[in-house]
């Protein structure tokens, strides 16, 4: 291999791809929707990728990274780039494999989309079978390189790694019973090789291995077999420099594989793990460390004092120093210097990604000349983030009510007792049917908001409309036999940045897009200070959807945990406390809904599985918390008022526990896409309140026929009491149109009443 590698200095491990105006997920939308062509889709692709390489390196990084572009996701890159598609994707064009495969297609289901880590980031899981060949049938990453150098810059291509790919995939359904994707590290490693092997003729120096499996706890085996691959990766002949990286947490245990190994160069995240270990393992000092010292999580600027000596403190220890962000910058927006309404205060203390750049370029500077200009650049940065933070005004009332908390603050009547009361007041169906919350967020809907905000129309007009949408939504539900309504939530651009575009203490922005999945992207808002409801957020869109019905019309909140999940949050203070005040605004609009004579409220919670920290050590604690703070937002509802909570974009299985912690009295959950898996995990650990598992994956445009539906919602009977059970989709609908979901729903009730009828039967015979 090449023995004059170019040092790595400056340089950031990713950066965002769908365009600050979102153009990737416009231009994918119409390609879709066939209003555009193969062509101009990847013109704007070109566009895109060119813009952010230029960015990069005007900025001054010494590596710009590359490969980071991706129509959809960089999992499902791999899995293609490596010949790993599925036989059900054969048959089409390569873009329409690919985009086959994250979206589905009639009567095919797509990859299933799983979170990344605990980011709000979305991958497409690769499906892996003992039969599965890898080859290298794409080239990616060396035309990406090449595209890149026409432009005269030299990036460095950024790959999965092999085993976080493995360790991320699932065996195919029908896969032989022991066999594991890990199996096939070998097959794979010769596919790597061979792309190393493309990328040195091309003139590649550098590429960037991703391994963030590994800051997971992981079993002796896959350290072993981390060990194995870049023993084998490093030994080749002709290859790039090889640096892996690792973010969201500490390397752990596979530091000193890591540095064992022939590998050049290791990114390690200084921001949510700890430079403790870099010192204890010796075999780094002949190795470049690339240090993350700027948060790619989060939005505050770099303490670059702080950040400026943790580097030095490792200078010692290590080969060669470069510093990084922790992580790529995907989950940051574009730039901070399109936002133009937030709080001069408040943006002083910011950084988006074009910031954080010249953050990791300044500390470049400072670690390599130092000069008298660059340190007083940094002292003064470092100044005003402090005082940033000491100026933000505390709210003693809320911080007065957090002090006075009791353990009963969290703790309602048990359970029994909360059942019979509700049974009574309700006096609802076995196997209720409802819905998660929202209904498809039409185009006229987003348009009625893009208008007030513009001031095409105002505040009344805007209301009327939302009314009316409402009154549509309530009606076609009581048309198609619900028992628990909802109000459909059109008026809201978001279930948490509603909330926080009314909550003191948050910020949001106008143009501050991060990508979730695919095209679908959000704009988390900026939990900057002390936490507190000013009046009632949602009473009155509830409370006018209760008017139009009988029926009982579930209040809709988000969850504290979700809330702080999908929110850029203050660092300054442990998660808890914030969770906490959230928590309390929560309670007050509990009470308030229940006053107004809503009977049933919902209390999202989609993020708790996201949250939970990758090793297993942390998880008590976050457990804890999280659960408290769910309670303290519900603890204060009357027993005969029913309290749901909802799950889903996760697998289960390790927050079990903390589902029943939730105490709520009915769980709607994610299940269509798993079998209805978790009911099994619910009863194994006696779980005995009320249980939704969604029978309709709304993930897919396909429309469920009743027969598939009652065989779900009969073996879901058979694991939960029937006056236990609900039948429910397994998320909102927003996503979705209305030829989709109104079959779907009534499907659902036909579903219900056929299973309803057996039920009755076997009652009257046993
Ligand atoms: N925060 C969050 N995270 C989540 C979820 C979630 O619902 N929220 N669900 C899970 C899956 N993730 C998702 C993430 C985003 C979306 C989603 O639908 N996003 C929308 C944007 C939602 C939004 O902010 N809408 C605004 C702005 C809409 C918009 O683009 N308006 C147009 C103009 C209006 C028009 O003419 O269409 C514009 O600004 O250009 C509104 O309704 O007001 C999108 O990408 O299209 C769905 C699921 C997990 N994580
Ligand atoms: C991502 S969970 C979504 C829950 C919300 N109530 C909705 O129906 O959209
Ligand atoms: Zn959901």
């Amino acid at each position: 291999m090449n023995h004059s590698l170019p040092p790595i200095g400056s340089t950031v491990l990713g950066y965002p791809r769908i365009g600050p105006e979102r153009e990737l997920k416009r231009a994918n939308e119409s390609y879709w929707a066939g209003r555009i062509g193969q062509d101009e889709l990847e013109a704007t692709a070109r566009k895109l990728r060119a813009r952010t390489w230029t960015e990069l390196a005007t900025a001054g990084l010494d590596s710009v990274p590359g490969n980071t572009f991706s129509y959809y996701d960089q999992m499902l890159d791999t899995a293609v780039l490596f010949g790993a598609v599925p036989r059900r994707f054969h048959g089409l064009s390569e873009l329409d494999t690919y985009f086959a495969m994250a979206r589905g297609r009639d009567g095919v289901r797509p990859l299933e989309l799983t979170k990344w880590f605990d980011t709000n980031y979305h991958y497409l899981v690769p499906e892996l079978a003992p039969d599965t060949t890898f080859i290298l049938a794409g080239d990616k990453p060396v035309s990406e390189y090449r595209e890149a150098t026409e432009l005269g810059i030299a990036t460095r291509p950024v790959l999965v790694g092999p085993l976080t790919f493995l360790l991320l995939a699932k065996s195919a359904a029908g896969a032989a019973a022991g066999f594991t994707p890990l199996d096939l590290l070998d097959p794979l490693l010769d596919a790597y090789a061979e792309l190393l092997a493309r990328l040195a003729d091309a003139g590649v120096a550098w590429v960037q291995l991703d391994e963030p499996a590994f800051v997971a706890d992981r079993s002796g085996a896959e350290l072993a077999a981390l060990g194995r691959a870049y023993d084998r990766l490093g030994a080749l002949s002709h290859r790039p420099g090889l640096l892996v990286a690792g973010y969201f947490g500490d390397f752990g245990e596979a530091l000193p594989v890591l540095a064992q190994s022939p590998v050049e160069a290791v990114a390690v995240d200084l921001v949510a793990g700890s430079a403790a270990a870099i010192p204890v393992v010796t075999a780094l000092r002949d190795k470049t460390v690339v240090a993350g010292v700027v948060d790619g999580r989060n939005v505050w600027r770099t303490d670059l004092k702080a950040a400026a000596s943790t580097c030095a403190s490792l200078l010692g220890s290590v080969g060669s120093l470069a510093v990084s962000t922790s992580c790529s910058l995907l989950h940051v927006p574009y730039d901070l210097d399109a936002e133009t309404k937030l709080p001069s205060a408040l943006r002083e203390r910011l950084a988006f990604a074009r910031q954080k750049v010249a953050e990791v370029v300044l500390l470049g500077q400072a670690l390599s000349a130092g000069s008298s200009a660059v340190t007083a650049r940094i002292t003064a940065a470092s100044e005003t983030v402090r005082a940033g933070r000491a100026a933000e005004p505390r709210n003693d009332h809320v911080r007065g009510r957090i002090a006075a908390l009791r353990p009963q603050h969290r703790r309602r009547v048990p359970y029994a007792a909360r059942a019979a009361a509700q049974r009574d007041r309700l006096a609802l169906p076995p196997l209720a049917t409802t819905t998660i919350g929202s209904f498809p967020q039409t185009t006229d809907v987003r348009r009625a908001r893009a208008d007030l905000r513009a001031g095409r129309i105002d505040e009344a007009t805007y209301t009327d409309r939302m009314r009316a949408e409402i009154r549509r939504i309530i009606a076609l539900q009581e048309d198609i036999g619900l028992d628990v309504l909802v109000h459909g939530e059109p008026e809201r651009n978001d279930m948490v940045q509603y909330f926080a575009e009314q909550l003191e203490g948050f910020a949001t922005t106008e143009h501050g897009w991060v990508q979730s999945y695919g095209s679908r992207c959000v704009r988390p808002p900026i939990l900057h200070g002390d936490v507190a409801r000013t009046e009632p957020m949602t009473l009155d869109w509830i409370t006018y959807a209760q008017s139009l019905t009988g029926k009982p019309v579930k209040g809709m909140l988000t969850g504290p945990v979700t809330i702080l999940a999908w929110s850029f949050v203050r660092d300054d203070q442990p998660l808890a406390l914030t969770a906490d005040q959230v928590a309390l605004a929560l309670r007050d609009e509990v009470r308030d809904l229940e006053a107004a004579g809503i009977r049933i409220v919902q209390v999202d919670e989609p993020a708790l599985r996201e949250l939970l920290p990758p090793r297993a050590e942390d998880r008590k604690s976050y457990v804890d918390w999280a659960t408290g703070a769910f309670r303290l937002a519900t603890g204060g509802a009357a027993a005969s008022t029913q309290l749901h909570t909802h799950l889903c974009y996760s697998e289960f299985g390790d927050v079990i526990e903390a589902i029943d912690g939730l105490d709520a009295d009915v769980t709607t959950i994610e299940a269509a896409r798993s079998h209805m898996e978790v009911l099994a995990d619910l009863r194994a650990i006696g779980f005995a309140r009320g249980v939704g598992p969604g029978v309709y994956d709304i993930h897919s445009p396909r429309v469920p026929d009743v027969a598939e539906l009652a065989e779900l919602l009969s073996a879901s009977a058979a694991a939960v009491a029937p006056d236990r059970l609900w039948a429910n989709p397994d998320c909102g609908l927003k996503t979705r149109g209305y030829p989709e979901i109104e079959p779907a729903l009534r499907n659902t009730v036909a579903a219900v009443r056929e299973v309803r009828a057996r039920l009755d039967y076997c009652a009257v015979r046993y």
